[in-house]
């Protein structure tokens, strides 16, 4: 299979070039690929000659987007529709990712992808539009919906609170959030499973569209965060209490949906995909960061 691949360093970009080693990938971004212009993604069509576009770049500064906006958007609604439409002049089918940032958490139960959509902040608004941009571009496009994406490379919340844990002597996490941690592996687990029937399915098949996709079960950023403290002491990381604090002890610059749980039935429906236990999935994430569990690392190794 031939990919084009938006990102290069990015959490899922490189997941999928893991996931499709052996195949020919080219996974590029700035210089050599910017959504945002669209003679770059030109050139990038004519190397790679693809037979399928996936988009892993993003804006997902979620916080600085709230004073970044044009850029937020540029890169996540124009930049994304570029890609897409680009894909489509070619017949090609296209793969992006969207977020669980689009709903505004105030339904009290998991979101279908028939809910309504009602971002809190610029990012989550950002994303929104460019799922509708996408899907107007190429109607050959099958977007992932995910959440609280996280990998051993680039900046997530595992890295994060490994981090803080090192440097802290108590951790405090918001418990008041509701949401699923999703490994940037599964998502390229779900992608390469998904490619054959979007390579070969027409318009108008129920394999493209919107889906959600995110680990299970469902969870806290207290409970994810206690776990991955749980996980690393098993490996010798240093392990401070963590204690769960409210939203309103924690401001940032961007409101974060107080539940963003998304219902995954979808997905499995159609394309046969299950959501994956983050848990066993952090594990991996923590093998790859710390050493495995039986490596007996000192206490407070990094
Ligand atoms: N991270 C998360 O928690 C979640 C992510 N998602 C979505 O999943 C997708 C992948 O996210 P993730 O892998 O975590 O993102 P990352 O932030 O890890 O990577 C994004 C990549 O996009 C690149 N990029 C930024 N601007 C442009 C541009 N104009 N043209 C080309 N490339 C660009 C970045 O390059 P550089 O670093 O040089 O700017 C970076 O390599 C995104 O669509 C995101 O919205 C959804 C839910 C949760
Ligand atoms: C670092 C830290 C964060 N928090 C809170 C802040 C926030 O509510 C929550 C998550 O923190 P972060 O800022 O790391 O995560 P955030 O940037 O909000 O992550 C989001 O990124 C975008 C790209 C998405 O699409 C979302 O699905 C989601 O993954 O945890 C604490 O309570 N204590 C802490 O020590
Ligand atoms: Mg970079």
């Amino acid at each position: 299979m031939r990919l084009l691949v938006a990102g290069r360093e990015g959490q899922v970009a490189r997941a999928l070039a893991a996931r499709f080693a052996g195949h020919e990938v080219m996974a590029l971004e700035p210089p050599a690929l910017d959504l945002t212009d669209r003679a770059s993604i030109e050139a990038a069509m004519q190397a790679a000659a693809p037979e399928l576009v996936v988009n892993a770049a993003a804006y997902t500064a979620v916080d600085r987007a709230e004073d970044d906006a044009a850029l937020a958007f540029a890169v996540n609604r124009d930049g994304a529709a570029n890609l897409a439409a680009a894909a489509a002049a070619r017949g090609l089918p296209f793969i992006h990712f969207s977020t669980d940032y689009v709903f505004d958490g105030r339904k009290g139960a998991p979101y279908t992808e028939a809910d309504a959509t009602s971002p809190l902040g610029v990012y989550g608004r950002s994303k929104e539009e460019g799922e509708r941009a996408v899907l107007a571009a190429n109607p050959r496009s099958a977007i992932l919906r995910t959440a609280w994406v996280c990998s051993p490379t680039g900046g997530n919340f595992v890295k994060t609170m490994l981090r803080l844990a090192a440097e802290r002597d108590a951790l405090r996490v918001v418990a008041d959030q509701h949401g699923a941690p999703t490994f940037a592996a599964d998502l390229a687990d779900a992608v390469f499973a998904m490619a054959p029937r979007l390579l070969a399915a027409a318009a108008g098949d129920e394999g493209f569209g919107i889906f959600h996709l995110s680990g299970a079960p469902h969870t806290t950023w207290h409970g994810f965060a206690s776990e991955i403290l749980a996980q690393a002491a098993l490996r010798g990381h240093r392990h401070p209490p963590v204690t769960p604090i409210a939203t309103s002890d924690y401001p940032t610059r961007a409101t974060r949906p107080a539940d963003g749980r998304l219902d995954c039935t979808k997905i499995t429906r159609v394309h046969g995909i299950a959501p994956a236990d983050w848990r066993a999935s952090l594990a991996r994430c923590l093998d790859e960061l710390i050493g495995p569990p039986s490596a007996g690392l000192k206490e407070g190794a990094p």
